[in-house]
């Protein structure tokens, strides 16, 4: 009907050079509105963008700082950059432990001597360092300060991996994550990556796993696997958990060098407390040996937490002195002080904190 109005000649007849342009104006005017509307729309539905930009930025930083430079890193290994490497947990030394000597010894002579003397090692197969590590004990005794002391002390780069940061993900994003952490690992080696809670991310296989989540960790087991078939890789895996015995069999497999960082005994509590109150206040006949005898059961995170309530008290009678008073400095911490913060962290530790218990299987 439409076609019958228009004279013949106009359909047949070629188009002129204005209406060509015009066609071919209209035609990228077009092609240009729907390339944005698509990307617009793909960038609006994919739910990590932003973080994917936050993460890029951060990423970056955090290379400068630790002394990373063109080292090129896709957008998954930048994910994990911008979580894991911390510049700041590379400042603890053995200086920051104490009453771990024994562990320490160890830890130098099976995992940081291999590194630090490569040379002497080169030719022997046994005597590589270890691929993986697990330190395990119970909550606040330590194990974090000592992978960070380790990595400081060896000169290996830190990854600080929460599980969280591959589990949290959409479907298929943890896979490409977990492949981005040893490549990541690869490029800034030598490198530890420290898997706090190893547990709760390795745990035993069961067959209400998720798929995904099944999926990721038999990748991660062959992703650790190809670590161990290069022998020039300086990659370490460091995993530390409260729950040895609820780790998957083929995962303890693979670390075969294990610490027990245990409950602190009476010594070592007073080694810790030394080192916690090197730098404060303290009154001289403050018995150090004392608080440690009567804090059977605390950790190292305890004394510490302990330590600062006392040291708050004298801060609390600053800030409540009667007006007028001459004094203006902060008194000294008293044995009274420790002796009520100790009263408080036992209170506190009775009425519902989690129990210290830990399977000693591993030992
Ligand atoms: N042996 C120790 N020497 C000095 N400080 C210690 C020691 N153990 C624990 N601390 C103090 O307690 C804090 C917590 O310790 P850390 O994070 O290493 O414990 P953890 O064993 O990794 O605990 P979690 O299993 O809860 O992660 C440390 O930052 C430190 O201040």
């Amino acid at each position: 009907m439409v076609l019958k109005e228009i004279p013949a000649d106009n359909i047949t007849r070629p188009l002129g050079r204005n209406e060509v342009i015009g066609l071919l104006f209209r035609l990228t005017i077009f092609g240009a509105v729907t390339y944005f509307t698509i990307k617009w729309m793909v960038d609006a539905i994919d739910p990590t963008r932003k973080q994917k930009m936050e993460a890029q930025k951060q990423a970056e930083k955090l290379m400068k700082q630790i002394g990373v430079h063109n080292v090129k890193l896709s957008e998954y290994e930048m994910s994990i950059a911008a979580h894991l490497v911390d510049p700041l947990s590379m400042h603890i030394t053995w200086r920051d432990i104490a009453g771990l000597d024994e562990v320490i010894t160890e830890l130098k002579d099976s995992v940081i001597l291999p590194i630090q003397k490569s040379y002497l090692f080169e030719s022997s197969k046994l005597l590589q360092p270890p691929k993986g590590v697990l330190l395990y004990g119970p909550p606040g005794c330590g194990k974090t300060l000592i992978a960070k002391a380790t990595a400081k002390e060896a000169g290996f780069r830190f990854i600080n991996l929460q599980p969280s940061t591959l589990t949290d993900k959409w479907y298929g994003e943890s896979q490409k994550l977990a492949a981005a952490v040893f490549s990541l690992a690869i490029k800034l080696q030598p490198s530890i990556i420290f898997i706090d809670e190893i547990d709760s991310f390795l745990r035993n296989r069961s067959s209400t796993d998720h798929e995904a989540t099944a999926m990721m960790k038999a990748q991660f087991m062959s992703l650790w696997d190809g670590l161990d078939t290069d022998y020039k890789c300086q990659v370490i895996i460091m995993g530390a958990t409260n729950r040895p015995q609820d780790l998957d069999s083929a995962i303890l497999r693979r670390m075969p060098t294990r610490f027990h960082i245990n409950q602190p005994g009476v010594k070592q509590r007073q080694s810790i407390l030394r080192l916690i109150l090197e730098n404060e206040k303290v009154e001289a006949d403050v018995d150090l040996r004392k608080i440690a005898e009567n804090t059977e059961g605390f950790s190292g995170s305890d004394l510490k937490e302990m330590c600062r309530d006392a040291a708050l008290f004298c801060v609390r009678d600053f800030v409540h002195a009667e007006d007028g008073s001459e004094e203006d400095f902060i008194r000294p911490i008293q044995q009274t002080d420790f002796q009520k913060a100790m009263e408080k962290m036992k209170r506190s530790k009775s009425a519902g904190t989690p129990s210290m218990m830990l399977d000693t299987a591993l030992d």
